[in-house]
């Protein structure tokens, strides 16, 4: 019996009968806002912020604002079914929580709390390489739940080997290669701050609990943090990687692999022939490439150029259960979803993480019944207008 995710709001509702309101808003956008004036301005400045002057974040949210859903009507949408099978796997809804490194700057649970909201809710949860707690200690606060593993790619061959070894050992059962971050963008919101969480040691708990790491020292971390963390800047990402190194991942890693932060479609197709399992259409959230193309614009034409070959999933700039379906119809399999979930865990903890996965999933439920569909694989281009097209 597939979940109905929808009942969420029923549930509010009948909360409601003895006084109570949900404790954050249901309108997702509107958490980074209250995020915003609850924590302080560095780590919210680090969170809400991206590259350049920020247009191309603005761009993500324009291109979901600009297409308008045209619902059709008596189709018989009683019976629905959100789940979706992706990379093998079979997931209760087209939606899994995005890489998101640094986590404890919002709140002292961090990771493992995202994770066991993402585990609560069935929700795959991508944890980062950037993890502020390490990857093991995340995999037992999730169980057996799904989970995947998202690679810096470092320069360090014994490091990333070492880092998918322990992935597959802690039961991650995807890898995700960042693709699009082999160098921080120009980030005027953490530059007018100078504010890097690296900096201080928060982000490195994979790496300084990894014996290949250690070994490149000359003295263990407690003795002198400040070289470790050297150590970590100059040796998590390599901006001289070119695709055949994709081969070295195929080697050492025997499950799906997906990259994520492909926005051409003849990059989608240099990935389906090096034999990878998926993409992720991404532009980090608007904190890479300024200026670059929103994500929902490229997405079509990455969808195509997979054709079916390969795992189409897509992020940067979903905020509610509509821009969900707009994904979809553009060609998605299932959608990540970043700051949303890490505002939810800045205001509210794993309560509040659980409070973004049900809104977005309930608002995608009732937008995809009230549009005429049933089931994710329902939405096409067909349900779509673009305005000023
Ligand atoms: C604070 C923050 C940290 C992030 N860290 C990572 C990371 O470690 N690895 C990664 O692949 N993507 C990272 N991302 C990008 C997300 O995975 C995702 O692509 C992006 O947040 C999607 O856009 P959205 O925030 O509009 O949903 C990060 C994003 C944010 C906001
Ligand atoms: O901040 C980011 O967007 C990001 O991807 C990142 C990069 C390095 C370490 C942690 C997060």
């Amino acid at each position: 019996m597939a979940k109905h995710w929808a009942d969420f709001q029923y549930e509010i509702y009948l909360n409601g009968m003895t006084g109570a309101v949900p404790r954050l808003p249901t309108d997702l956008t509107r958490l980074e806002e209250l995020t915003e004036r609850r924590l302080g301005p560095g780590p919210v400045g680090y969170v809400a912020g991206s590259a350049g002057n920020g247009s191309t974040a603005a761009a993500n949210r324009a291109a979901l604002e600009r297409r308008r859903i045209v619902p059709r009507m008596l189709r018989d949408v009683h019976d629905r079914d959100l789940s979706v099978r992706v990379l093998g796997r079979e997931l209760p809804a087209p939606l899994a929580l995005a890489p998101v490194g640094v986590l404890s700057i919002m709140h002292p649970d961090a990771e493992p709390a995202a994770a066991r909201a993402a585990a609560a809710q069935g929700v795959p949860f991508v944890l980062s390489s950037a993890s502020s707690t390490p990857m093991e200690q995340v995999a037992e606060a999730m169980g057996d739940a799904e989970r995947w593993f998202q690679l810096y790619w470092s320069k360090d061959r014994e490091v990333t080997r070492s880092f998918l070894s322990r992935a597959k050992a802690a039961g991650f059962t995807a890898l995700f290669v960042t693709l699009d971050t082999p160098l921080l963008a120009w980030r005027p919101r953490d530059l007018d701050q100078a504010y890097l969480p690296f900096l201080h040691g928060v982000g490195t708990a994979n790496y300084f609990t990894d014996p290949a790491f250690l070994a490149g020292l000359a003295k263990p971390v407690h003795e002198d943090p400040n070289a470790a963390v050297a150590h970590f800047v100059g040796m998590f990402a390599d901006p001289a990687k070119t695709w055949p190194d994709l081969e070295f991942l195929r080697e050492n890693w025997d499950g799906p692999i997906v990259l994520k932060g492909v926005l051409h479609p003849d990059d989608a197709r240099r990935a389906a022939q090096a034999g990878m399992d998926g993409v992720v259409v991404s532009n980090h959230g608007g904190r890479q490439v300024a200026g670059s193309v929103a994500a929902a614009d490229a997405l079509p034409r990455v969808a195509e150029a997979a054709d079916g070959r390969l795992a189409v999933l897509f992020d940067s700039g979903i905020r509610t259960g509509d821009d969900i379906f707009k994904a979809l119809a553009l060609g998605a399999d299932t959608v990540l979803v970043g700051r949303p979930y890490a505002y939810g865990l800045g205001l509210d903890g794993q309560a509040g993480v659980e409070h973004v996965i049900r809104c977005l999933l309930a608002e995608l439920d009732l937008t995809l019944a009230l549009s005429g569909h049933r089931t994710p694989a329902g939405p096409g281009r067909e349900d779509l207008v673009e305005e000023g097209a």
